[in-house]
Parts: C-alpha cells; structure tokens; sequence
C-alpha cells in the first residue's frame, strides 16, 4: 500500500483477495500491518492498525492518533477511528474486524454503540495475545466473549433508537445561515465551512446528552474535512466532534501535519448542557496554533 488509502471498494476488496488466493475475510488481517504504518502515535510510539468489513462489502482501516501537549485522553483508538470512518462513509454495519492488539475496555465499550455488538466477530493479529479458546475455526471471536455482562445504548435507550451506525437527522438549523450567502462580508468558502459543520451537526450521534455537535476543517489547500461527535452509554469513551473531523482530515488529507490546518468551525447548540467550544478551541489551538476557529449556535 504506497498512498494511504482508508476505505477499499468492494472490488478493489474482492481482487486484492483473489490475487492471494484468499477469502475477503482472510484479507482483513494481512492489511493490518500497513494500516499501522499510517498511525500517528509520536507520544506511545505504540502503533494500533484496525481493519474492518461492512455490509457493504467495502473495507475500512483505522489507526490510533496522538496528541503531544494534551492530556493522554484526547487519543483517537483505532477501533475509534475505524467506526468514525465508518459513518463519515455512511456505512450502516460493522461485522468482522481484524486489530494488531486486544483492543483496551474503552474501545469494547465504545463498539457497544454498534448494533447487535456482541455479535461482531473480531480477529486480534498480534502474535503475542494468548491463543483464544472462544475463537471459531476462522480465528475470530465474538466480541461479546471478550465483554461479557455489557453496559450499553438498551441500558439508557429505546430498543429501536437509531444506534451509532444508523440514519439519523438532528434538525437543526441555523437562522441566519441564508443571509449570510446573500451578500454580506463572509466569503463563499466560510459559508461552505459553516454549513458543513452544520451537515455535520445533522448527524451527531448525542442520544444520550442530547447535545449534538459537527466541526467542519480546511486545510491550506482549500479542502475541507468534517466530523461530528459521537457518544457512549458510558460516557467517557464518547469521542469530539474535533477528534472526528480529524479522523476525516487524517485518511483524506494526504498525509500532511496538523498545522495544515487553517480554519475550523463547530456547531451546537448554544444552551448545550454538553459544550465542545473551549475544548474544541484548546485541541485545534495545541495541534494548529494559526488556524482560525469560530463557533455557530443551532437550534
Ligand atoms: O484498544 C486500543 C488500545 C490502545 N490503543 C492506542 C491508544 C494509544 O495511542 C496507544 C497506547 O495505548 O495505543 C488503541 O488504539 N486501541
Ligand atoms: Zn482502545
């Protein structure tokens, strides 16, 4: 794999598998090992590579992301990065995934925001991981065996609440979001910015708080990333909207360094019992000191 490349089509997935006489499954695994070469741990120096088939048949890779000069909880898991990848290409299912290490509680936990998770089957490549009993004949095991007695989305939600994965809208809106492309001091691409973190807002996963949010990202180049915030029925494994949209920025920006960056905007709501303002603020001012960052309220 020379350029990073976070998702792989189904048949790029199915040709891939053919040439090494495997299984698109059996793929996952061997693709591991490049995926961590594209983690961006400069502080562990530990690197995470997560690869995972969707229903769809495409297959999407995740890296672990460090942040030096903030506090260790500000990370992005692999297997964090893997399901934001997920829904920032709209894919409705996760059911395999291969990782190079056991993937820690909070990333078990965090996979609980996927439906039916007990179910997914996922495959640990890191040699030195015991051999694992509850593994079927093609090495995976259900990620149920490894989080037994789970806290999870039915503890807090309606059964049929749309989960992490699943379509859903927020409805929100700005008020003056068409006044502003009618001819005042804003500038089309600051206009583009701002309804792209409200698009992002739109699909904030916040059941739980009910505080949604979307961060949208341009780089010196003119182009834009965007992600929105997702939660956990725990809580602390919820990841920020500006951690997402780095997610979007670290597959698709081409490989380059933070300070890339130029500008940011965050929407949510303004009477939020949840904000991400001022850690939004603190996370881009450490990783991007020059890029400019302005905050929309939504309703
Ligand atoms: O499940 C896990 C456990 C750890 N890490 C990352 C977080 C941090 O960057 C590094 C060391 O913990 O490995 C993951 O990506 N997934
Ligand atoms: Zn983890």
């Amino acid at each position: 794999m020379d350029k990073p490349s976070f998702v792989i089509r189904p048949e790029e997935a199915e040709s891939a598998a053919k040439q090494l006489g495997v299984s698109v499954l059996q793929l996952l695994p061997s693709l591991v090992k490049p995926a961590k070469s594209f983690a961006r741990p400069p502080i562990s120096k530990f690197h995470v590579g997560a690869v995972g088939l969707g229903s769809s048949g495409r297959i999407f890779l995740g890296v672990n992301v460090e942040f030096p000069g903030l506090p260790l909880h500000h990370s992005i898991h692999a297997e964090q990065f893997l399901v934001t990848n997920l829904t920032l290409n709209g894919e409705h299912q996760l059911r395999y995934f291969a990782v190079s290490a056991a993937p820690c509680g909070h990333c078990r936990q965090f996979l609980q925001e996927i439906r039916d998770a007990p179910e997914i089957r996922l495959l640990i490549t890191d040699p030195n991981a015991t051999a694992d009993s509850d593994a079927d004949s093609d090495g995976f095991l259900r990620l149920g065996s490894i989080l037994p007695h789970r806290f999870g989305p039915e503890d807090l939600l309606e059964k049929d609440f749309p989960l992490i994965l699943e379509h859903h809208d927020n409805r929100l809106t700005i008020s003056d979001l068409d006044s502003i492309s009618n001819g005042n001091t804003d500038s089309d691409s600051s206009v583009e910015l701002k309804r792209t973190a409200l698009a992002a807002a739109n699909r904030s996963y916040a059941p739980y708080s009910l505080c949604p949010s979307g961060v949208s990202l341009v780089d010196c180049d003119g182009k834009v990333y965007r992600g929105w915030y997702m939660e956990s029925a725990a809580y602390n494994p919820s990841l920020g909207p500006v951690q997402a949209a780095l997610v979007d920025y670290v597959a698709n920006g081409g490989g380059g360094g933070y300070e890339r960056i130029i500008g940011a905007v965050l929407v949510e709501k303004e009477d939020a019992v949840v904000l991400q303002e001022h850690t939004a603020r603190l996370l881009l001012q450490i990783i991007s000191p020059k890029c400019d960052f302005n905050v929309f309220h939504c309703r």
